[in-house]
């Protein structure tokens, strides 16, 4: 058995990917990369399996199928014979439906389809991937690997909306996104914390989306992320929670209708919105206009109130953590979040926040505090391989 994966990880500001070597049930990465989908100012880089980069290029990408292309551009030239015989796909949304990673055939990819509306950002950037590289290498075999299915062991209390019995049997729910990332997380958390591992830790996954993950015993007991990846947290674009009566207010008194909601709530509100500078986290905090301060502001408030719902969930906190872009650079933000978050026992070690380091908890810190990078891209290549392999 000698496969080589690809595994295609779109994000809602980036298609981040990796290329792995299969020799039996074991998996070594030859690159990783990430394309930065920033219209002119976008950068496509790889680096090598020891971390060292390979490649960079800047390139003008407007959307998610420009960036695949180019990658599959890239890897015809320069990985030689290590052509993908299949590819693992990061899926935002699985609905009710998918609980685990499955082969992808046409009722599926129909399926997939239908969910779309729930997840306006990833899914048809990820779907129209699928159907791109069904035309480009048709015999290549295509695996779905949901963020949704993480959170299937949440309890029932915390999956349902207070609402009327038939809508949650319809599937109006909430599913939490971002469970392959927190996957990852659960599986190196012993590496770093021992037995503590299994007590009562918060993941705080902040990129340009953004959520925060309770963990008991390494499994998912909360999440702030909902029906959508829009619930929660406010992130580069997305609103996070509202009073879902501003919606009711806006269709009644400015006529608007379900496009302009969706532009607005997803990609036009948070960060952005507040800032009418940018979702980008590394401009915001290099400006010092006041609305890009407020904007941050806004951005730690809100994750210091739902960090203490999460400790208010799993009875206390012992660990937390911080991942993704902005979780895993800005130490100015951990900064912020860890010192509203005193009270609950979190001290931080400035030296060690300063320099990304993996433990920056002070010693006596009752809560230890580590930042640790996630790797999406290995979580769906040993799905795929699984998957393949079965
Ligand atoms: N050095 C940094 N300092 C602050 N923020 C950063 C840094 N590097 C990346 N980010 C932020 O991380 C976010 C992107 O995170 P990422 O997890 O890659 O997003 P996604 O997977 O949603 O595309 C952006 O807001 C970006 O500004
Ligand atoms: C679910 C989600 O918001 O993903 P990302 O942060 O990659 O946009
Ligand atoms: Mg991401």
């Amino acid at each position: 058995m000698n496969e080589t994966i690809l595994v295609l990880n779109a994000g809602s500001s980036s298609v981040k990917f990796g290329l792995y070597q299969a020799k039996h049930s074991n998996l070594s990465k030859l690159y990783q990369g990430k394309i930065e989908i920033r219209g002119t100012a976008s950068r496509f880089e790889v680096r090598n399996d020891l971390g060292e980069t390979l490649w960079q290029q800047s390139a003008d990408i407007a959307c998610h199928e420009n960036a695949i292309e180019l990658l599959l551009r890239w890897l015809q030239t320069q990985a030689g014979n290590r052509q993908p015989s299949a590819v693992g796909h990061r899926i935002v949304h699985g609905g009710s439906q998918f609980s685990q990673p499955i082969i992808i055939d046409e009722p599926i990819l129909e399926q997939l389809f239908q969910l779309v509306p729930l997840a306006p950002l990833h899914q048809p950037d990820s779907l129209a991937g699928i159907r791109t590289l069904q035309q480009l290498r048709p015999a290549m075999r295509q695996i779905a690997c949901f963020d949704t299915a993480f959170h299937h062991t949440m309890p029932d209390v915390e999956q349902i909306y207070a609402l009327p019995r038939h809508l949650t049997d319809n599937g109006i729910k909430r599913y939490g996104f971002h469970g392959l990332s927190y996957e990852y997380i659960a599986q190196i958390l012993p590496d770093h914390m021992g037995k503590q591992a299994e007590n009562r830790i918060v993941v705080a996954h902040l990129g340009n989306g953004a959520s925060l993950c309770a963990l008991k015993g390494r499994k998912s007991l909360a999440t702030t992320m909902g029906f959508t990846p829009l619930e929660g947290l406010p992130m580069g674009t997305r609103c996070g929670n509202l009073d879902p009566a501003v919606l009711l207010y806006l269709m009644r008194e400015q006529q608007m209708n379900h496009d302009h909601l969706t532009e607005l709530l997803h990609r036009r509100a948070g960060l952005l919105g507040v800032s009418g500078i940018s979702a980008d986290m590394r401009t915001l905090l290099a400006s010092d206009h006041p609305l890009a301060k407020q904007a941050v502001d806004l951005f730690v408030w809100q994750i210091c109130r739902h960090i203490g719902a999460m400790a208010a969930t799993l009875e206390g906190i012992d660990g937390l953590v911080f991942t993704a872009g902005i979780g895993e650079h800005a130490a100015a933000i951990r900064t912020q979040i860890c010192t509203r978050l005193k009270w609950l026992g979190i001290e931080l070690n400035a030296s060690a926040n300063q320099a990304n380091a993996a433990r920056i908890s002070a010693d006596d810190s009752r809560v230890s505090v580590l930042v640790l990078p996630t790797d999406e891209e290995i979580i769906i290549a040993r799905h795929t391989l699984q998957c393949i392999t079965a």
